[in-house]
């Protein structure tokens, strides 16, 4: 192996530990904009980084940590949030380029960087917290994509305001194409907790209560299939992930707990009263607010981007439809079949990677056809 070892961002060497989902796609997405970095990879499954090499995602693979890590300009510490406090301790132990920025990119902030403040400070290393909010359910290397931030915002929790030092991770994150933005840990698990934390308590939960009427009634399952399943969609995500964030951020949600309790008794409460105009407040406030909300930026929880087509119910309907996007080039992640009603119409549900996608495929059908569209 042979390292650039230098103060220019374009030439450094950045250690990725932990070649998942995330790790994964920010190898990707540095070495897209700067192709002459060196992407060491570490992983602790072996088969994980000789993959990772195999697949282009890291350029040379990293068996014990202590050998490399002092020729690292940069370090991502990608491993669940539990395994990244251990990897703090384990870096503290060894001796670190100077200059070096360790950073990493756990779904909570407050417990990592109080270790990562104790483990660093006044030994020249620069710790920031980052968290990149976007994500998928899916997870491992095969997953990664250089795109995966594109829009998304990637929160940074630093020590201290070290401007120049962050400035200097934004810049070998630029192929990211990520919002940066600067809060406190504090903030962070706040926020985090109240739009993705807690969503994820409320979607497992939606589905455990389902579970239990399913065993009442055999049409629940069936029933279930559409819009149930639609907005429980992140119930599917990895478990042991969620396990260790709900325990990093414990005092976070146990607020929202209680403040959810409350919610729950305000709504049961106009709906045991027979409160029309109350449950009717209830609803349009939720909907001006959720109106309200940007829909180019990704958030925390994987967006969908969905439009829906009215087609005529005929042979071959479907095949047109995307040949017409094949023609333009337009990638589809999904296409579902959600209503048919004989020979009358049908509803096309076909889902996009990004709102530009979906988009150019609206004008598309629009264009070429004159079927309905409306978005999801
Ligand atoms: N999955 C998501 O959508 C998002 C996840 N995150 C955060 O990113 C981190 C990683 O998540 P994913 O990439 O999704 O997980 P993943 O399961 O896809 O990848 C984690 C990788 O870390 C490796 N690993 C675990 N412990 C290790 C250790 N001690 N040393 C070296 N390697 C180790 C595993 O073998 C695996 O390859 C987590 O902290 C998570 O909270 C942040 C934003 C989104
Ligand atoms: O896949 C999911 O369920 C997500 O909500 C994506 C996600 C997971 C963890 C994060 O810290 C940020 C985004």
């Amino acid at each position: 192996m042979s390292f650039f070892i230098g103060g220019d961002v374009m030439k450094a060497n950045v250690l990725i530990i932990g070649l998942g989902l995330i790790g994964g796609s920010i190898a990707r997405a540095i070495k897209k904009e700067y192709p002459e970095v060196t992407i060491l990879g570490y992983d602790r499954n072996t088969d994980t980084s000789l993959l990772a090499k195999t697949l282009q995602v890291i350029d040379e693979v990293v068996l014990t940590l202590q050998e490399y890590v002092h020729i690292c300009d940069y370090i991502f510490i990608s491993v669940p949030v539990k395994q990244t406090e251990e990897m703090i301790l384990e870096l503290g132990q060894y001796d670190l380029k100077k200059d070096v920025i360790v950073t990493d990119v756990g779904s909570t902030k407050q417990t990592i960087v109080l270790i990562a403040k104790d483990v660093f400070s006044g030994r020249g290393v620069t710790f920031i917290g980052g968290h990149p909010m976007a994500g998928s359910h899916k997870s491992g290397v095969v997953a990664a994509k250089d795109h995966l931030f594109e829009n998304a915002f990637y929160i940074f929790t630093p020590l201290e305001h070290e401007d120049t030092n962050i400035e200097r991770l934004k810049t070998l994150l630029k192929g990211t194409k990520a919002n940066f933005v600067i809060m406190t840990p504090d903030e962070h698990d706040r926020i985090a907790g109240v739009i993705s934390h807690f969503p994820h308590i409320i979607a497992a939960s939606l589905v455990h209560q389902a579970d239990r009427y399913d065993k009442e009634n055999d049409l629940v399952r069936p029933l279930a299939a559409g819009g149930f399943r639609d907005i429980t969609r992140i119930a599917s995500s990895n478990p042991s992930m969620w396990r260790d964030i709900l325990l990093q951020n414990r005092e976070v949600l146990l607020d929202l707990f209680d403040n959810w309790l409350e919610e729950m008794e305000r709504i049961r409460t106009f709906v045991a009263f027979g409160n029309g105009d109350k449950i009717y407040d209830y609803f349009m406030n939720a909907k001006n607010f959720r109106d309200g909300l940007p829909t180019r930026t990704k958030g925390a929880i994987p967006s969908f981007y969905d439009l829906y087509v009215d087609v005529p119910d005929y042979p071959g309907v479907i095949s047109e439809i995307t040949g017409l996007l094949a023609n333009e080039r337009i990638s589809i992640t999904n296409i579902r079949i959600i209503e048919t009603r004989e020979e009358i119409f049908g509803v096309l549900r076909i889902s996009f990677q990004n709102e530009d996608d979906r988009e150019k495929a609206k004008l598309c059908i629009e264009s070429n056809t004159d079927f309905g569209t409306y978005n999801g």
